[in-house]
């Protein structure tokens, strides 16, 4: 586990450019900020030559995509593509809603992501495994998730992320596990959209796309995690403001102390 990514993140200050969707925008821009990089979102497909330029990595999230939306997003996908900068794809609801995983299938036929960020339901379905999913939800399934995330990654030639009570992050060949969390990251809507951009942030400043995974995934987890052990009387609404403060704050040394991974 590179957790030393952290503090590079936060001496690089690098620029994640999002398409992001208009209920979670905020959040995504703030835990960005929060943490030590430096958001930007975009919505107009004439500007997104600029925006990639100046961007380290892009976080592409599918939560309320519209047709042109799904255009600025593929232009996004290809330039970012053509100038190496690593792609985080969120694909929420495909498992839910068919129309969406067509689009999230079309925009991987035109570019390829770097990593993919979705919870069990949205991983599955990519994969083309059998699910429940819920919405934008997981849903619940009785797939093996390793197998589920291993083989997706090998299907889509990246890393899958397949977040949850567990974290089960693969490249294809190796598999990891961050088992940090709190039950109250379901209670805040979000929490993924927050991730997948993080995600993005440790893609900027590391070249080895399933370690930023790895890394990015343990210090959100142990973060919401520290933040409840200090605070346990929070509720879904406290719970979302102390992450911001705790996202700013939290040493390297807190999240080693409480880090379970495999
Ligand atoms: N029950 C839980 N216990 C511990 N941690 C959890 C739990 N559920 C989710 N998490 C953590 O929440 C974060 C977001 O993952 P989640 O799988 O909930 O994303 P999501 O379903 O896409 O969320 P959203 O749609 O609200 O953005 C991850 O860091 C994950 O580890
Ligand atoms: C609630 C919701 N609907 C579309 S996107 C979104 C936020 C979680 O991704
Ligand atoms: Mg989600």
């Amino acid at each position: 586990m590179k957790l030393d990514l952290l503090a590079k993140l936060r001496e690089t200050n690098p620029i994640v450019l999002n398409a992001a969707n208009f209920v979670t925008v905020q959040d995504v821009a703030n835990g960005l900020n929060a943490l030590g990089a430096s958001p930007i979102m975009s919505k107009e497909i004439a500007e997104v030559e600029e925006m990639v330029q100046m961007a380290s990595s892009i976080a592409i999230n599918l939560g309320t995509l519209t047709k042109l939306q799904i255009m600025q997003m593929k232009e996004m996908g290809l330039l970012a593509a053509q100038a190496q900068k690593p792609i985080v794809l969120d694909p929420v609801a495909v498992g839910a809603v068919n129309y969406r995983l067509q689009t999230a299938q079309k925009l991987l036929e035109a570019f390829p992501a770097t990593i993919i960020r979705g919870n069990a339901g949205e991983i599955a379905a990519l994969g083309g495994f059998a699910w429940n999913a819920k919405g934008i939800d997981a849903g619940s399934g009785s797939g093996d998730l390793d197998e589920i995330t291993r083989k997706t990654a090998q299907k889509l030639h990246c890393t899958i992320i397949a977040s949850g009570v567990t974290d089960t992050i693969s490249d294809g060949q190796n598999i990891a596990h961050v088992y940090n969390g709190t039950p109250l990251f379901q209670a805040h809507v979000g929490s993924g959209d927050m991730l997948s951009s993080i995600v993005a942030a440790f893609a900027a400043v590391c070249d080895n796309s399933f370690e930023a995974a790895q890394t990015a995934c343990l210090v959100f987890a142990a973060t919401g995690e520290l933040l409840v052990n200090d605070h346990p009387e929070v509720g879904p609404g406290t719970f979302s403001m102390y992450l911001m403060d705790y996202l700013a704050k939290v040493k390297e040394t807190e999240i080693t102390a409480i880090a379970k991974f495999d």
